[in-house]
């Protein structure tokens, strides 16, 4: 995995940008895999400025999420598709049809992991996906356990993890137990992956990805195994290294 050191939470979102705008360069008609979370909100707003400048469009691209909370709606604020739609979507040109996340507030969210498995292959896999990294090492939501092979499934959130997403959420309560994740399998065959971290409160997990063995106890440990997987990092992140 190559790893990218750079100065600042800025120049950080500011690297990955560079990396997109790349890609939709070789080609407007990418797949881009995209993430929630606090880390990829600099790389939004970067993606958003550069919109705006001219310097890209998005008008032929497709976008999948990596997961949603089961049980939110589209217009719930706490969705992942409310997020999406804030920080990124409304501000660019990019197709509300091309515009993917799994879907929280459906009947049977087992089908809904197979219809977005189907979606992502029909669209020819993913070109370049984005990923930020839990801080028990989970990727998407795919939790400590869960295994290599797996596919697009329904998952129960750790508690960990739930208290380290209450902080969007009136109270702790009101996390969702449950989401829809891309699997550790659908996400290694995206062409190509760039690993945001910013802060020294993710230097153990960052140590553990680079220095650790390869195991399902800790999901993005597999990503040492991807052939074109870049982790722009900054110095807190890089700190226990
Ligand atoms: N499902 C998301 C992940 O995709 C994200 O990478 C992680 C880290 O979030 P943050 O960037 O806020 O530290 O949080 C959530 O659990």
């Amino acid at each position: 995995m190559e790893i990218i050191r750079v100065n600042s939470y800025e120049e950080m979102s500011k690297t990955a940008c560079k990396q997109i705008v790349n890609q939709l360069r070789q080609s407007d008609r990418s797949v881009l895999g995209l993430a929630t979370g606090s880390t990829p909100e600099g790389l939004y707003q970067q993606l958003i400025d550069q919109y705006k400048e001219g310097n890209v469009s998005f008008q032929h691209v497709t976008t999948f999420n990596l997961d949603e909370y089961v049980g939110l709606a589209a217009d719930d604020p706490n969705s992942y598709r409310y997020y999406m739609n804030e920080k990124l979507f409304r501000h660019i040109d990019l197709p509300d049809n091309k515009a993917f996340l799994p879907r929280g507030d459906v009947d049977d969210p087992e089908k809904e992991c197979q219809d977005y498995e189907a979606l992502i292959k029909d669209a020819g896999h993913v070109d370049l996906q984005v990923l930020g990294l839990g801080l028990n090492g989970h990727i998407g939501f795919n939790e400590p356990g869960t295994s290599f092979g797996s596919r697009t499934h329904m998952v129960t959130l750790d508690e960990s993890t739930r208290q380290a997403n209450a902080r969007f959420f009136p109270t702790l309560d009101d996390v969702p137990k449950k989401a829809i994740t891309m699997g550790i399998d659908t996400i290694m065959e995206s062409k190509k992956i760039v690993l945001l971290v910013s802060g020294e409160k993710k230097a153990d997990a960052v140590n553990q990805l680079v220095n650790g063995e390869v195991t399902e106890e800790f999901p993005a440990s597999i990503l040492q195994k991807h052939p074109n997987a870049v982790l722009i990092a900054d110095e807190g992140a890089l700190s226990k290294l």
